[in-house]
């Protein structure tokens, strides 16, 4: 990790891994059965394709064809260097640092895809939707398991969680998908979203951030070729 500039996590990634059903608020407004200590131990993984990055000045587009698009802040963590198999007490030597993120997701098409037992790999993974926001240094953040992570849509609070809320801690997750998938330095694991999740439209402006270490502001736009 030493020597190595994160600053621009964006280009060193060669995958986003996402967490979900990480926080029982959530987990409550989506009409989930609640966690029970067998689902504990099995966190729910999803990936998006680094072409779903975005950073500030680029605008969230909507996915072809989504009548529901919906905001999810979230707390990510960037993998400072390869993790494969990595013990829970050794997983937090591999984090180089944080990030705001947002995983944007089609709602609609993900329920969909849901009642049909699908993958989400479009209703999350389409083109725009993991606008990031700077780099947070591991040591800026001592407690990434004490920290606020917040939304707005318009100057409007519509999420107002703390990382104290998640379920499986950094370690755990870093632990866990470094079982099935080695991590890279520059990867992005995202956390899961606590409750407040809600539907956006093109005009609107979603400002996040993680406590007041970095923080992001995006517009969302429609998609010109939208039928
Ligand atoms: C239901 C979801 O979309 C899961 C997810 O992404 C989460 O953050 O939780
Ligand atoms: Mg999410």
């Amino acid at each position: 990790m030493a020597g190595r500039n994160f600053e621009k996590f964006v280009d060193l990634a060669s995958k986003i891994v996402a967490v979900g059903k990480n926080y029982a608020d959530h987990i409550k407004e989506m009409g989930y059965a609640a966690a029970t200590a067998a689902t504990k131990a099995e966190p729910v993984i999803f990936m998006k394709p680094t072409s779903a990055f975005i950073t500030q000045g680029q605008k969230i587009v909507f996915p072809p064809g989504c009548k529901n698009l919906h905001h999810e802040v979230e707390l990510g963590i960037v993998i400072g260097k390869q993790a494969r198999r990595v013990p829970e007490n050794e997983a937090m030597q591999y984090v180089a640092g944080y990030t705001v993120a947002l995983d944007m997701t089609a709602r609609d098409q993900q329920e969909k895809a849901k009642k049909e037992g699908l993958p989400w790999t479009l209703p999350k993974g389409f083109d725009t939707s993991c606008p990031v926001g700077p780099f947070i240094r591991a040591d800026q953040l001592v407690d990434p398991h004490n920290v606020q992570i917040w939304c707005k849509v318009n100057g409007k609070l519509r999420q107002d969680g703390t990382t104290k809320d998640m379920i499986f801690s950094v370690p755990y997750l870093i632990s866990y998908i470094s079982r099935y998938i080695t991590l890279f330095p520059g990867d992005v694991i995202l956390t899961g979203t606590p409750a407040g999740v809600s539907a956006v439209v093109a005009g609107d402006v979603i400002e996040a951030g993680v406590g007041d270490l970095s923080q992001i502001s995006f517009e969302v736009a429609r998609n010109d070729e939208q039928q």
